[in-house]
């Protein structure tokens, strides 16, 4: 859906981005993650065709950015880090002033700001003022503005700066809710925990390239993760899981063991059966949430630290 080759990036006194190259697949979440100053919002911006590049190519869609940005914005929803609102304007007004400036009829307008105001679970509130709507569901007033036009890739810079757990968990499942309908995603964040919930690839920028030079796939949505703990060492603990149809051993040794597993309740009870049945002293079992986190460390290394 979004193919970067060989993209450069310069500011007047800076080379922001220093030959970015990648590929994000239609319909997946996309992690972007890097340390500040790292070049994510360059990019995101780059790819919304927001900036011109120093050179290299960037293709949304099978368009590109320098020669057809007008297509791509109609493509594309970009929602920034910094999104300011109009605070004395209705959610009402304010999507339909957004689907007006987007190019979308007057007899459309109404159904595309319900629909969109619907999809972000603000419908009940059409007629509040943006002003009077709290930091959560002001987020999602602008994530509606982004996707009024229902766009088929949709950026998000930092969206869950600032939001309270519950928020955050809400912009997961609203997240989540977009790509099943159909969106590519591409989310910037510092915080590795939120992602989790979400992502299936990570893209790891740091100082204006990509670590690694391509997306890691950290989830496998119908293979999630699990760990198994042992209270009593067995050295067989690897063998006797990888003898096992299904199951795919990252790593283990004489008390955990970390793999891979069809996402099936059944299956799963009759794995922790069989283990118990063979002795193994099972103390703990379940799906591992920490994927994007190993994954980034073992590419950047422990020393990396992210987070304002
Ligand atoms: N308008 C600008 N003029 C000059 N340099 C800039 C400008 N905007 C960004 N930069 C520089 O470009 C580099 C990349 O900045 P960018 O904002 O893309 O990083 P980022 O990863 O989004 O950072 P953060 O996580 O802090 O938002 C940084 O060195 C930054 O100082």
């Amino acid at each position: 859906m979004i193919t970067v080759t060989d993209l450069v990036y310069e500011y007047p006194t800076t080379r922001a981005l220093k030959g970015v190259s990648l590929h994000v697949a239609p319909q997946t979440i996309t992690a972007l993650v890097g340390p500040n100053g790292a070049g994510k919002t360059t990019l995101l911006r780059c790819l919304a065709a927001l900036e011109d590049p120093y050179s290299g190519t960037v293709t949304v869609a099978g368009h590109d950015t320098r020669a057809e940005p007008r297509a791509i914005h109609a493509l594309l929803g970009y929602l920034p880090d910094f999104c300011g609102l109009y605070d004395a304007l209705s959610v009402r007004r304010i999507l339909t002033y957004t689907a007006r400036s987007r190019g979308i009829a007057p007899a459309l307008t109404a159904t595309a700001v319900e629909k969109a105001a619907d999809r972000v679970g603000l419908v009940d509130r059409l007629d509040t003022k943006a002003g009077d709507l709290s930091r959560g569901l002001r987020q999602r007033l602008a994530i509606a503005q982004a996707i009024v036009h229902e766009p088929k890739v949709l950026l998000l810079d930092e969206p869950a700066a600032g939001l309270d757990p519950q928020a955050r968990r809400d912009l997961s499942a609203l997240l989540v809710a977009l790509k099943t309908a159909g969106m590519t995603l591409v989310v910037s964040s510092h915080i590795l925990a939120e992602l989790e919930d979400y992502c299936s690839e990570m893209l790891i920028i740091e100082d204006g390239l990509i670590v690694g030079g391509k997306a890691i796939k950290v989830k496998d949505v119908e293979r999630p993760r699990y760990f198994v703990e042992i209270a009593k060492a067995r050295s067989d603990l690897k063998d006797f899981l990888n003898a096992r149809a299904g199951v795919d051993v990252i790593e283990a040794d004489e008390y955990h063991a970390l793999f891979t597993h069809a996402r099936s309740a059944t299956a799963r009870a009759r794995l922790i059966r069989d283990l118990i049945n063979a002795g193994f002293d099972v103390s703990a079992f379940g799906e591992a949430t920490k994927a994007l986190e190993a994954a980034y460390f073992s590419q950047v290394g422990a020393k990396a630290e992210i987070g304002r």
